[in-house]
């Protein structure tokens, strides 16, 4: 029988995942099947680690002495309040204080985990010095435990600039944001709104979230894109009246469609392997390594448009895509099918730590939608990066294309309606963008955290294609005359959104990947005991999503130009509102996981999660 080493209630030292840092833990149980112990850290974060990550308090106590004399607490602190601080240097320093509250695992900076390196020491110069002068003893009796004196300094510096978290004037609100003392009734108000909304994302979510539930979304994601594809061929296509009788079993397969799907992923295959266009670093995993991707996505969709191109003026009729739609959305759920197959198999020998967090439970129908695998890679080709920004993405603006030349030969027309050309433009442009800032994707919840199963080979190869494509797809039998004030109004709001998605996900992107970037040193921000931080101003101290608020504003404006005579083009606002909540609360419990009272912190400064005052 094996022995479980360290028993309930038992106080060790717990490695923070990640990092080669140890902070002082309770042990709450251990779970022999996956062999996993259950630790709270002293602001109450709740992990689980393996045995090798946990030490005995006493293995520290030693090595830590030896380190810890040469500085005492007060001296550190006097130090570091120098009113000359920058916000940087002060938000830095005061990371550097909480990071002091742990304690490295080995002594020589050539043992430490270069990792650490990357998000703590490089930008935290004082970081080093910091280690060497907190005690553990210090640290166990509390004078330095491991948020609070982050909370401290962080309260006793209100109002002086440095890492302050008083509002923006821009916010409207001038007051610090934790001096606002809440009336008990609007607190009693706010806690039944939330218990209410609570209550619908659970429902929701334990579709998702339950084992049971992957049984539901493997079927149902498929036969909600077939329902939409015979909906849109429809003269009054609804959304919520009983299906269309289904066309016979052979009209599904067209082998010539099959052929084609192939050709285009491998034609994007191939220009995905080229050597052009850089090679970017992605977030450290949990090992520390950092994987490199060739990040040349604006190249592989310029060539496509050359090749399209040349093919149309060669005579390829493109409208096949608008008559074939219901066999190429079926070929490429076949190929979606396979790959997934083929995840699910090539996880079952893939090492633990290749592993992402969650989409391992057990249950076969669950781990193969879900994913098991983070990055499965075939040799440097990660396949999660390339579906997610390739063959659909691109395919994507190609459907687009086709159905607006499906348009003008319905209709006998000279150039496509207003409408078309604003679908058109707007979702090439997303699509653009989003491959030009390609390396943005990298700090994505997508790339960082999901592993790649059904849910994402079929979101990636067929969702997007076949159902972001169906405000275009519904403008080819549904044309929508449109005003020039109302085309003025929608472009309006279009660049709105499209300002917020952008300035908010490149500051975000920009920040993660260079915390001391000098572009960002206006911003404010507190730091988390992982030794990365968390912006509170800037567009992260306007809504906690404010590249989902930015994401929601450009939905309106793709479903404007089909006007209101129907449902179907509205589609992909409601299905984005739902999937950006859901994402938004998957979200919230992930960083309140990660990073503990210091994203309650940030909670409590940013009080809206996407629209500000409303939700
Ligand atoms: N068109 C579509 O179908 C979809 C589009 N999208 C878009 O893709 C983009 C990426 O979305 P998504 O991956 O869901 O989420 P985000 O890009 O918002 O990533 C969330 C992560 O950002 C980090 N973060 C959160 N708050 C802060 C903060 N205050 N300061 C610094 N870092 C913070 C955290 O990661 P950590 O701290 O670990 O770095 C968090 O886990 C969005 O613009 C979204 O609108 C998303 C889904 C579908
Ligand atoms: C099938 C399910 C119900 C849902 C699957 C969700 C996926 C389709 C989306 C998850 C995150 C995505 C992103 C984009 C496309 C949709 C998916 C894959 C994105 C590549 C679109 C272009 C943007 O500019 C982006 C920010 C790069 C997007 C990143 C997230």
């Amino acid at each position: 029988m094996p022995t479980v080493k360290y028993q309930k209630g038992d106080t060790v030292m717990g490695r923070w995942p990640g990092s080669s840092l140890y902070y002082q833990v309770k042990v709450l149980g251990f779970d022999s099947k996956s062999q996993l112990y259950t630790v709270i850290y002293k602001d109450g974060t709740e992990l689980e680690l393996k045995e090798q990550d946990i030490k005995s308090v006493t293995g520290f106590q030693t090595r830590s002495r030896s380190r810890s004399r040469s500085r005492s607490p007060a001296r550190r602190r006097s130090r570091s309040r120098s009113p000359a601080r920058t916000t940087r240097r002060s938000s830095s320093r005061t990371a550097a204080a909480v990071a002091a509250t742990a304690i490295t695992e080995s002594t020589p900076s050539s043992r430490r985990d270069t990792r650490l390196k990357d998000t703590v020491e490089v930008r935290l110069s004082p970081v080093v010095s910091a280690y060497a002068a907190l005690s553990l003893s210090d640290y166990r009796q509390g004078k330095a435990s491991l948020f609070s004196e982050a909370k401290v300094e962080a309260e006793s510096e209100k109002n002086q600039g440095p890492y302050n978290l008083r509002r923006r004037k821009a916010d409207g609100d001038a007051k610090p944001a934790e001096a606002k003392p809440d009336q008990p009734e609007k607190k009693a108000k706010e806690a039944e709104k939330l218990n209410l909304t609570k209550l619908i994302l659970l429902i929701f979510l334990l579709f998702l979230v339950l084992p049971t539930g992957a049984y539901f979304w493997l079927l149902f994601l498929p036969a909600w894109v077939l329902f939409v594809i015979l909906q849109g061929n429809l003269t009054d296509p609804s959304l919520i009246n009983a299906p269309p009788p289904l066309p016979p079993l052979d009209t599904f397969w067209d082998a010539q469609a099959l052929c084609f799907v192939i050709l285009w992923i491998l034609f994007q295959a191939l220009l995905y392997i080229l050597p052009v266009g850089k090679l970017s670093e992605g977030m450290p995993l949990r090992s520390g390594v950092r994987l490199k991707y060739r990040t040349n996505g604006f190249f592989a969709i310029m060539v496509s448009a050359i090749v399209v191109a040349v093919a149309v003026h060669q005579g390829a009729d493109l409208t096949y895509i608008h008559s074939h739609f219901l066999q190429l959305a079926t070929a490429t759920f076949i190929i979606s099918v396979l790959l997934s197959i083929y995840l699910y198999v090539r996880s079952r020998y893939a090492a633990s730590e290749e592993l992402a967090l969650g989409g391992n439970s057990g249950n076969v129908v669950y781990d193969f939608f879900k994913g098991r695998e983070l990055n499965p890679r075939i040799k440097n080709f990660d396949l999660k990066f390339f579906c997610e920004m390739r063959p659909g993405l691109i395919g994507w603006c190609l459907i687009n294309f086709a159905m607006a030349l499906a348009e003008m030969k319905k209709h006998n027309l000279d150039a496509p309606s207003y409408a078309m050309i604003l679908v058109n433009l707007f979702q090439l442009l997303y699509v653009v963008d989003g491959l030009w800032n390609e390396e943005a994707i990298l700090t994505t919840m997508d790339l960082m955290h999901d592993g790649f199963g059904f849910m994402l080979a079929f979101g990636d190869l067929v969702w997007v294609p076949f159902t972001y494509t169906l405000q275009a797809y519904y403008l080819v039998l549904h044309p929508n005359a449109l005003s020039l004030p109302a085309v003025i109004a929608i472009v309006t709001l279009k660049l709105i959104g499209f300002y917020i998605f952008r300035k908010s996900n490149s500051e975000k992107n920009a920040f993660r990947r260079n915390p001391s970037n000098p572009k960002l040193s206006h911003l404010k921000t507190i730091p988390t005991a992982t030794g990365k931080s968390l912006l509170v101003s800037g567009w992260w101290g306007v809504v906690r999503h404010p590249n989902y608020l930015g994401d929601l504003i450009m939905a309106l404006a793709w479903s404007l130009p089909c006007g209101f005579s129907h449902l179907l083009p509205w589609y992909y606002m409601i299905y984005f509102i739902i999937l950006l909540v859901h994402r938004d609360s998957r979200d919230m419990s992930e960083c309140r996981r990660k990073y503990g009272s210091a994203w309650d912190e940030y909670c409590r400064t940013v009080r809206y999660r996407i629209i500000p005052r409303v939700y």
